[in-house]
């Protein structure tokens, strides 16, 4: 596959066909209520330049898996691999210089920073990897996601929605090996969200990307390449390819 010429130089990470590896993960809470098993068993591999959907009922563990997937929490139990790189065997720095370099999330709450604008904000992660900052690149991204009259605004000042493109500009412009989101288009009016969704597939198809998101719109599943459906902490049912009538159709049944 070629590489477009803005990607960061390729590290051990980038040699396999497989981005990002769950083997066996189970991850429990502990909280003061008792325990909570989030994620039982679940093993799946996601194939590099792909985009998968992740969607299953309220509390069914699709935000855990996408955390623990981004080593953002480490499992209870199995091994996370990126590439061939496995993340348990990372201390907490080669963790974060590895997800600095290879990895961007796009969370529920934003975690924008209300002292910068939206362009500061963007260019932020590159900045802290040790990237050189491209000015244009940045304003693109923005651009992408309809924001480039408000490259200078602060989050306090824009909407929601708005606030949420910021941060899907900032994933997108760091060009990351693989980009996780949660519910990126949850704030989003139709037009916004079509418009997001196709920079994520763009993202995978384009650029050889792997895209991860979760969802709960069986319209946003329908634009990735598969759909895994999760209840109770494992994977029940997965979908290739499929429209948003067939995605819906899986969801009813999981509800039932
Ligand atoms: N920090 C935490 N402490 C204790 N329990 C938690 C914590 N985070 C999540 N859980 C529990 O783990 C389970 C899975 O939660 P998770 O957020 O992964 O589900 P989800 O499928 O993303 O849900 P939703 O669609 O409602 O966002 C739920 O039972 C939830 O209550």
């Amino acid at each position: 596959m070629t590489r477009p010429l803005t990607e960061p130089a390729p590290t051990s990470v980038h040699h396999s066909a497989v981005a990002v590896t769950l083997d066996g993960i189970s991850h429990t809470y502990k909280s003061r209520a008792g325990h909570v098993p989030a994620l039982r068993g679940v093993t799946h591999t996601f194939v590099r330049g792909t985009f998968t959907a992740v969607m299953g009922p309220s509390g069914s563990g699709k935000s855990t898996l996408l955390q623990v997937a981004a080593g953002l929490d480490r499992p209870t139990q199995g091994e996370v691999r990126l590439g061939d790189v496995a993340l348990g065997g990372l201390s907490q720095t080669q963790l974060t210089k590895l997800r600095r370099t290879s990895m961007a999330f796009v969370f529920q709450a934003y975690n924008l920073l209300d002292a910068l604008t939206a362009f500061e904000n963007v260019a932020l992660p590159a900045r802290l990897a040790g990237r050189r900052v491209d000015k244009a690149a940045v304003r693109e991204a923005l651009r992408q996601v309809g924001l480039e009259e408000k490259t200078k605004r602060r989050p306090p000042e824009l909407s929601g929605g708005q606030q949420q493109r910021v941060a899907i500009a900032r994933a997108l412009h760091l060009q990351p090996e693989v980009l996780f989101a949660d519910e990126p288009t949850g704030a989003l009016d139709r037009s916004s969200g079509r418009r997001v969704l196709e920079l994520l597939r763009e993202a995978s198809d384009v650029r050889g990307q792997t895209v991860v998101m979760v969802t709960h719109d069986p319209l946003a599943a329908s634009y990735a390449h598969s759909t895994l459906f999760l209840e109770d902490g494992q994977i029940v049912g997965r979908l290739e390819r499929a429209d948003a009538t067939q995605i819906a159709a899986t969801m009813s049944e999981l509800e039932r």
